[in-house]
């Protein structure tokens, strides 16, 4: 019997993790069909997609480049939105069974909340949304019983690990850290540190935003929410340590000590292939790991003194309420800032803390109160850096 396609809708596909599921797909034709297909501003990519898949329905955001890509899918069945609104509109349709949550930032939270609302299953690629909103996120995705597949390299390993395991049996996660471009390095060292070098991760080719939270390990206290949320654990139960070589991905300690870890080369096409298959595991042909050529697994506590943004996470997992929120709204503008050149590396962390301070705390936030926690956060980061 043929079995049914699984209709995939990419929020994101121009960027990092959205090509990479677009090569997944191309390689698994049977498997796969492409519903939907999202971009902000780079029509160019978008069009090439569209002709290449077909989808149902793109959106470009950037309503300026609307005219161009309708004009360019003129002659294909293809339906073109445009506007932030529309990403809400088109994740509300009916006809995709899955979305891949692969936008970047806060601007991924609400499609996903409305593909939840639709009942449709999640790829979460997008921490951002967990780390804003987790509680609202997990509790409508168990009203709606809709599925959650981590992404991320590390939540991938540790749900590959949970895989047949009681959760009440979990005495923690360790969760590992590559320790970016600057593992090793002091303050003195990365006062001037510039973008360029930030954007050199020693592991992984991703985007931009993720690159640089990575090189101040603001994205493992991201993960460390994002832990939290998709795996209903205490913030005690969450340890990271630093694995220079990334080929395990994360790991797993049961009640009874034994430790479960899922490993393999740095590369993403893993992960989301693992999602967007999930329950079947598949076959593919990417480059396997080799013991005897990579035979030497280190590990190293984080330098919490030196990279900040991982104690100022810690404490934001800790604390709760809309600090994660108001973290995040901040070090999205910070490293906005400082991919322009208009802050410094360290001077990311000191704006973070001053917003975290400012900002008004809230234990048990409403969804409205996420959104203005945010945009407060915003504007108040902004004023920092006088843009
Ligand atoms: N890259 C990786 O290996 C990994 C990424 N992640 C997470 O996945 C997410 C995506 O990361 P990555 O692929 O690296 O990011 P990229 O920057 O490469 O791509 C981001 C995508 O989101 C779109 N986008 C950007 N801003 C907006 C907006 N305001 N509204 C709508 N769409 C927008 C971009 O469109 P356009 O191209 O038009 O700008 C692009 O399609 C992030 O949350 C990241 O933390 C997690 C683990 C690994
Ligand atoms: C590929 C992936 O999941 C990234 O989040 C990766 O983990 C970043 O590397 P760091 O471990 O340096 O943050
Ligand atoms: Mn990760």
């Amino acid at each position: 019997m043929q079995q049914q396609k699984k209709r995939i809708a990419i929020f994101g596909s121009t960027g990092s993790i959205g090509t990479q599921a677009l090569d997944v797909i191309e390689a698994n034709p049977d498997l796969f069909e492409v519903e939907i297909l999202t971009a902000h501003t780079n029509d160019e990519l978008l069009v090439k997609q569209a002709l290449q898949f077909n989808p149902n329905a793109v959106v470009i955001v950037d309503e300026r480049k609307y005219e161009k890509v309708k004009q360019a899918l003129a002659s294909t069945d293809v339906k073109v939105f445009t506007g932030e609104q529309s990403l809400e509109e088109v994740a509300a349709f009916d006809t995709y069974d899955m979305m891949l949550a692969a936008i970047v930032g806060f601007a991924g939270l609400k499609p996903t909340l409305k593909a939840i609302d639709n009942k449709k299953a999640i790829a979460l690629a997008n921490k951002e949304t967990l780390v804003v909103a987790g509680d609202i996120v997990m509790q409508k995705a168990v009203e709606n019983r809709v599925p959650i597949i981590p992404v991320d390299s590390e939540h991938s390993a540790i749900f590959q690990c949970l895989v047949g395991e009681a959760r009440n049996k979990i005495d923690k996660i360790i969760l590992t850290a590559s320790g970016g471009p600057f593992r090793g390095k002091k303050p003195n060292f990365l006062l001037n540190v510039k973008r360029d070098h930030a954007l050199q991760h020693p592991n992984w080719s991703m985007g931009a935003k993720i690159t640089i939270d990575s090189a101040t390990l603001m994205n493992k206290g991201l993960e460390m929410i994002e832990a939290k949320w998709l795996f209903n654990l205490a913030p005690e139960q969450i340890q990271v340590v630093i694995h220079p070589q990334s080929i395990i991905h994360s790991m797993v300690q049961f009640e009874d000590g034994s430790i479960k870890a899922q490993m393999g080369l740095p590369d993403m096409k893993l992960p989301i292939q693992y999602a967007m298959a999930f329950p079947q595991r598949i076959p593919n042909n990417f480059p396997r790991y080799d013991f005897k050529k990579i035979n030497t697994l280190t590990f190293e506590d984080p330098d919490l003194k030196t990279f900040r943004n991982l104690a100022l996470a810690i404490d934001a997992l800790g604390k709760g309420g809309n600090l994660p929120c108001i973290m995040n709204a901040a070090n999205e503008i910070a490293v906005w800032a400082f991919l322009r050149n208009r802050v410094g590396f360290l001077d990311m962390t000191d704006i973070i803390e001053k917003a975290m301070n400012h900002v008004k705390f809230i234990a048990k936030p409403t969804l409205d109160e996420y959104l203005e926690s945010d945009a407060e956060a915003r504007s108040y980061t902004a004023s920092l850096i006088q843009m």
